[in-house]
């Protein structure tokens, strides 16, 4: 089925460059609707005509799936969609709901000067785990989580997850690989492994490290490249937990990574244990 266009790209000013994936190029942009400007991050898809036709029909898969997703859920902690229009150049265009404060990845690993408390942090964990507990409950799930693909908002106090190409619905067989590795679950790494939505729950732990110790897995080991990464990550060594440096309040937080990114997939606890629990201590 064709993706149904519902904007008009003339009503769309591009202005800067504000990010780019795989699929394609995201800028900060203003589009008239309604009577009213409005600020938007418009997602340009691109039309790679040197790839393979498998990997433009997985492109286009992927596209279907993230506006599909998109359109369906409705979560404080997810972006939304507006709209879906076409460029001058026949481009598929995604408007979403702009993250004035740009990535979480920005925000650990560019924009070293901006610092936040431990509580802050935990509350970004807890609107992760509620976006997460939802897509859950919904028989979904995201398979790439990673700070890129979370967005930060209203003064760095809101968290919401973008990039829905790799959400899925929950079936009995999923064998795909996919994700990033280095916050890959080791059954889903693993081709030949069936995976469930506990998947997520091993990269959301992998995530809460990256959080509280504003550093990138693996960073100080001398393997530097994704598949060796990923391979420790098989092997099981995990990022060094000391490195999140928190005073003993907060020895439990140390437990539910160590939990989360178990190997063990069973052993994980669900996405609504970890909401609730963090909640809890926020009260
Ligand atoms: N709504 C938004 N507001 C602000 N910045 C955004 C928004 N959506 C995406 N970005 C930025 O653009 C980057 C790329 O976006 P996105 O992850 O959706 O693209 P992609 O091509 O699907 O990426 P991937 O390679 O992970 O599949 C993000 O990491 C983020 O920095």
């Amino acid at each position: 089925m064709p993706v149904e266009i519902t904007a008009h790209f003339q009503d769309i000013q591009l202005n800067n460059l504000i990010g780019s994936g795989s699929y394609g190029d995201v800028y900060e942009a203003k589009w008239q609707t309604q009577g009213r400007e409005k600020c938007i991050a418009v997602k340009i898809i691109r039309n790679n005509s040197q790839v393979s036709e498998s990997e433009k029909k997985k492109c286009k898969d992927d596209l279907r799936r993230e506006i599909r997703n998109l359109q369906k859920f409705y979560h404080t902690n997810i972006v939304q969609l507006y709209g879906v229009s076409k460029d001058g150049n026949n481009r598929i265009c995604l408007l979403l709901e702009h993250a004035d404060c740009g990535s979480l990845h920005y925000f650990l690993h560019v924009t070293k000067k901006k610092k936040v408390t431990v509580v802050h942090k935990l509350n970004w964990m807890v609107q992760c785990a509620r976006a997460l507990e939802y897509l859950h409950k919904n028989k979904t799930f995201h398979r790439d989580l990673k700070p890129q693909n979370m967005l930060l908002y209203h003064n760095y106090c809101t968290l919401k997850l973008c990039d829905f190409g790799t959400v899925k619905q929950i079936r009995t067989n999923n064998t795909t690989g996919t994700g990033t590795y280095g916050y890959m679950a080791p059954e889903v790494a693993d081709a030949s492994s069936k995976y469930t939505e506990i998947c997520d729950v091993f990269s959301y732990g992998i995530v809460f490290w990256e959080v509280m110790s504003r550093k990138k897995p693996f960073y100080d080991s001398e393997i530097k490249d994704p598949i060796s990464i990923q391979k420790n990550l098989l092997q099981g060594k995990r990022p060094n937990i000391q490195d999140m440096k928190l005073n003993k309040d907060f020895n439990y937080l140390i437990k539910l990574i160590e939990l989360c990114w178990n190997t063990k997939a069973d052993m994980r606890p669900s996405m609504r244990s970890i909401a609730n629990g963090l909640t809890n201590i926020l009260i």
